[in-house]
């Protein structure tokens, strides 16, 4: 048994993974994982999440044709779509082994920790090597409060065999939201509640006011400002409340109230390797404390937003800095980010809230495009696209939208950013007729 590598990678999700391939032509490689291959992304957060969001998505794009040539509405059969849902997820952890064992690289399942600088003990066994890249993500946070251990995760909700009558979510961040609008499209009563007065806090509050009115037209109950202090059981059902008279009785209680980072195993103290509650600490190069050992992704403590594009980004940067192509420090591209939902958010570059701070900097073109043809076509009730434009160069410098579409639409502008594209040169462009991209000449 080969017990001493070039890289070891402690984490089998987006970002070890894309290490690990970016390593293995050159190197000898373990990667170590110690539940599901492949991580959170595949098997328990964005594409499993997805999977259900093509059901949501279809049930929303009929309901807004109803009267318009469409007749009766279907309904979500949970069942069947958990069952889809598994249909992709299930391939997901033996298909990623067999992809790294077929490319060379060596794999151990079990949970990985260090008993030295640059030791590492797995399932009782010792391994040792030049470099060690953390990746091992995060988890998901639990309140301290009495009865949290009757909470549920996204983990669980992302496989529910049954949908619950009645569900809450504690926290109004991207997984509530996500999630609410599955379970409120599937037929669940559903309610968020959220420690103070808003939802989504990186997204801007012009587009988060409508995405919540969105929701609660489709049934869901917000409770702003409301901190749950207390859980009972009662039979089959759970109890939430507090002492400022809150009190809602639901079937299934779900924490969405961020994640922290999985270090507790690795006993980083022992690899000289720091860390606080929001990860490990590491430089511009992505190095720890200890210079053998980098860590990417989700247990990074750093301001990114902690997506699987950006953790997929870190792996490759750090295993080109390994193999000596890269030296300088990591410098990350533009960020899109979208919280899928009825209808979507969107946001890429400079914010909403940063332009409107330093009006002689920046113009902001907020526009309701609702009649717009794309929009009206497909019966959106409310879209709303904002452009900002640097006042100096006249480029695009941020965009944010809110629209059943902006998933798209924002990479599209996360391109036109990029490429440093003035308003005028917004026009230069033809694109295919009648499309979302077709209408990029008018949001100057
Ligand atoms: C519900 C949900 C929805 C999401 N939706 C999106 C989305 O739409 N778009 C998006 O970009 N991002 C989304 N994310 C975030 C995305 O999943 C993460 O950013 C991404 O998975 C991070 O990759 P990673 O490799 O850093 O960590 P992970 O994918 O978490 O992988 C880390 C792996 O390390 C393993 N591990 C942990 N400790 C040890 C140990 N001691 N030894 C061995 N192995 C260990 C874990 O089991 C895990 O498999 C979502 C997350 C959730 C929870
Ligand atoms: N579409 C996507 O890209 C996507 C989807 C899901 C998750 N993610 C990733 O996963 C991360 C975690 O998602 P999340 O929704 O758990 O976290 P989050 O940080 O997005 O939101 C946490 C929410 O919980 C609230 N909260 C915090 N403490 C609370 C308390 N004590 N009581 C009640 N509410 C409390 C916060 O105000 C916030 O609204 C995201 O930040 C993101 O990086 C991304």
């Amino acid at each position: 048994m080969q017990t001493h590598f070039d890289t070891i990678i402690i984490g089998g999700g987006p970002g070890g993974l894309a290490a690990a391939y970016s390593l293995a032509e050159q190197q000898s490689v373990l990667v170590v994982e110690n539940d599901l291959w492949g991580g959170t992304c595949p098997n328990r957060g964005c594409d499993p999440k997805k999977m259900l969001y093509s059901a949501v998505e279809a049930l929303d794009n009929q309901q807004a044709l109803q009267t318009n040539g469409l007749v009766g509405t279907s309904a979500i059969n949970w069942s069947e779509l958990m069952a889809f849902k598994r249909s992709y997820t299930q391939q997901i952890p033996t298909g990623t082994l067999n992809g790294l064992q077929h490319a060379g690289i060596q794999t151990v399942t079990g949970t990985a920790h260090f008993s030295d600088t640059q030791t590492l003990q797995i399932n009782g066994d010792t391994y040792t090597a030049d470099h060690f890249i953390i990746a091992t993500g995060q988890t998901p946070t639990l309140p301290t409060i009495e009865g949290h251990d009757l909470l549920q995760t996204s983990n669980e909700f992302l496989d529910l065999d049954r949908l619950p009558e009645k569900v809450a979510f504690i926290g109004g961040g991207y997984i509530a939201i996500e999630l609410a609008n599955i379970a409120v499209t599937a037929g669940a009563e559903v309610h968020i509640i959220q420690h103070n007065e808003h939802i989504l806090r990186d997204f801007p509050k012009v587009l988060t006011h409508k995405l919540v009115t969105s929701l609660q037209e489709k049934g869901i109950h917000f409770h702003f400002d409301t901190d749950v202090t207390t859980i009972t059981q009662t039979s089959n059902q759970l109890t939430l409340s507090n002492q400022a008279n809150f009190k809602l009785t639901v079937d299934a209680a779900f924490a969405a109230m961020g994640r922290k980072p999985n270090i507790d195993q690795l006993a980083l103290e022992k690899a000289g390797v720091t860390a606080n509650q929001h990860g490990i600490q590491v430089n511009d190069h992505l190095m720890s404390s200890n210079p053998r050992v980098f860590a990417i992704g989700d247990v990074v403590d750093r301001v990114q937003p902690k997506l699987t594009p950006v953790a997929g980004f870190e792996g490759r940067y750090v295993a080109n800095q390994l193999l000596a192509k890269k030296t300088a420090p990591i410098t990350y591209p533009l960020i899109p980010h979208t919280v899928y939902a009825s209808p979507q958010i969107s946001q890429v570059g400079v914010s909403v809230a940063t332009a409107q701070a330093a009006p002689n900097q920046y113009r902001i073109n907020q526009q309701t495009v609702t009649n717009w043809y794309t929009f009206n076509r497909i019966q959106e009730s409310d879209a709303m696209v904002i452009t900002i434009f640097d006042n100096q160069t006249n480029q695009l410098v941020g965009a944010a939208a809110y629209t059943t579409i902006a998933e798209e639409l924002i990479n599209y502008f996360t391109n036109l950013i990029k490429h440093q594209t003035t308003a005028t040169e917004l026009t230069d462009t033809i694109y295919n007729y009648p499309s979302p991209a077709s209408d990029l000449k008018y949001y100057y």
